[in-house]
């Protein structure tokens, strides 16, 4: 798992190290990966550092002062370096002389389009961990200025470093490189943050238990079941599927094919479409109906089963069976609508929640907000039960305050019945008794994976997305550090 901290935790561990460390060589240490980085991404887009021009977005802060040591260490290296400052009365005095006496440019602001637009590489320096809000409009004007590519120290400024939102002027970087630990704007934001690079400051001893975390391919791995020479069909959970509907009898297909891929255990469905899921996938045990479909070791309700009567008998028969319920889809609508539903909820029973934004604003009566952690956390806590928050980067969340994100990688799973397919495989972990905050992780993790590999920079359909899961699982396992 790779921890998380918010930006406060970070500034106290911070300021624990600081006291311990010879004045300076936090930041000297900070700067020289960064210089690292920068040369490398010279080296890759250019085909040399020495002779290329570097300019530095240099802002009030140590966020600054970190460029400034970075281009005096690319000076080393005989790379072109102008830094264009933004505030020049609150520049960091000992950046500024390390930069001026390795012999690098430095400018005020009025003067650094010219420089900007002729740059190979772009440095922003301009605000890190106290970032407030947006850019401001003098940072904004300088930065729509930039063609060449963008390494950010520490985050991209403009970016909420807590949250990951974008509310106004924004970096947009290639790639960026932060300290000591990751912030969660860079498990959030994927997209600004480009690829993020950690340059270790030792601030590790100072941190204590993470805010967020996010699963690795080990985790997963470790966490996914794999069948024993003392299994057999039943022994690894058998989880039924109670979805579809005559509008809508894809979903069921998709949610219960995705069941059948994610486990080797049995899979049971209920509903309308049960002809249509026996002719794709006979492997399946098909009725007709939740109350004469046999023992299921967990459910999953909702997809496609539409908001009426029908549904909501569904729901509350499947709520009071005693077992792990992943309600998606329309059952969100339900519970949101008619909140009564939960009353046939047997007491202790887990239930996993996966709404997308608009069924989270049925469910908690407003949309998540820029804090989608503390959105998925607040919902958790008021249904007492896991929260998936889907969405280009996906929280899960426990009513202990517990969260995970999953930064997806790319954005093709955005399509239709993506979301069915995605509580198949929640269902499928919690049948075989995965903690549910754990079996929610890790079936968006292998969610994003298989759409990964379904599209391979094409769009697909949500079934192919299922017939991806195979091939998730296996790049999953084979990518796992030990054979789990
Ligand atoms: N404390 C340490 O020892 C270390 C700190 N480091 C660097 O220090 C940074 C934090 O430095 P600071 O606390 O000085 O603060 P920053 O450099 O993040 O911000 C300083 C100033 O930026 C301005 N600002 C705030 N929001 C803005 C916005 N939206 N647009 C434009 N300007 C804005 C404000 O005037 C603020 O005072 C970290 O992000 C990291 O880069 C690193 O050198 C590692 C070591
Ligand atoms: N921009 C995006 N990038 C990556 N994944 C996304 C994006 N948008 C949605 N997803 C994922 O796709 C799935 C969509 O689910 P949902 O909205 O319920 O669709 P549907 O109801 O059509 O099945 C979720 O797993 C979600 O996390
Ligand atoms: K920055």
């Amino acid at each position: 798992m790779h921890g998380i901290w918010t930006t406060d935790r970070i500034r106290a561990a911070e300021d624990r190290l600081l006291a311990i460390t010879p004045d300076g060589a936090l930041m000297r240490k900070a700067a020289f990966g960064v210089s690292v980085v920068a040369a490398r991404m010279l080296a890759d887009h250019t085909g040399a550092v020495a002779g290329r021009s570097v300019v530095l977005l240099v802002g009030a802060g140590n966020n600054g002062g970190d460029a400034l040591w970075a281009g005096a260490f690319l000076r080393k290296r005989s790379a072109g370096v102008t830094a264009v400052l933004l505030n020049p009365e609150r520049a960091h005095a000992e950046g500024l002389a390390a930069l001026r006496r390795a012999g690098g440019r430095v400018v005020e602001a009025a003067e650094g389009p010219r420089w900007i637009e002729r740059a190979d590489l772009v440095i922003d320096g301009i605000v890190g961990l106290s970032a407030r809000g947006s850019l401001r409009p003098d940072a904004a004007a300088l930065v729509r200025r930039v063609v060449a590519p963008v390494l950010a120290i520490d985050l991209p400024s403009g970016v909420d470093p807590d949250t990951g939102a974008v509310e106004g002027d924004a970096v947009r970087a290639s790639c960026t490189v932060t300290f000591g630990a990751r912030k969660p704007v860079h498990a959030l934001n994927p997209a600004w943050c480009g690829d993020v690079e950690l340059v270790d400051i030792g601030l590790l001893p100072e941190l204590g238990d993470p805010d967020l975390v996010r699963l690795d391919v080990g985790d997963v791995a470790a966490a996914w079941p794999v069948p024993g020479p003392d299994d057999d069909k039943y022994s690894q959970g058998v989880v039924g599927i109670a979805a579809g509907s005559a509008t809508y009898p894809g979903a069921a297909v998709l949610a219960t094919g995705a069941a059948a891929l994610a486990t080797s255990g049995m899979v049971r469905y209920a509903g309308s479409a049960a002809d249509l899921v026996r002719a794709r996938w006979p492997e399946v045990i098909a009725t007709g109906s939740v109350t004469d479909a046999g023992r299921v070791q967990a459910w999953v309700v909702g997809p496609g089963i539409g908001t009426g009567g029908e549904g909501r008998s569904t729901l509350e028969t499947v709520l009071g069976a005693g077992v792990p319920v992943c309600a998606d889809a329309d059952a969100t609508t339900l519970i949101a609508r008619v909140p009564e539903v939960l009353d046939a909820r047997d007491p202790g029973t887990p239930l996993v929640l996966t709404p997308h934004a608009g069924e989270f604003a049925r469910l908690m009566g407003d949309k998540p907000g820029a804090d989608r952690v503390e959105a998925a956390r607040a919902a958790a806590k008021k249904y007492d039960a896991v929260v998936l928050l889907k969405g280009h980067c996906t929280v899960v969340a426990e009513p202990g305050g517990r969260a995970l994100v999953n930064t997806p990688r790319g954005s093709w799973p955005a399509t239709a019945g993506s979301g069915d397919v995605l509580s198949g495989l929640v269902g499928s972990l919690l049948a075989v008794g995965l903690d549910p905050w754990l079996a929610a992780g890790a079936a968006a993790y292998v969610h994003s994976v298989a759409g990964e590999i379904a599209s391979r920079g094409a769009p697909v359909p949500a079934s192919a997305l299922v017939d991806a899961i195979p091939d998730a699982l296996r790049s999953v396992r084979s990518l796992a550090p030990r054979d789990v």
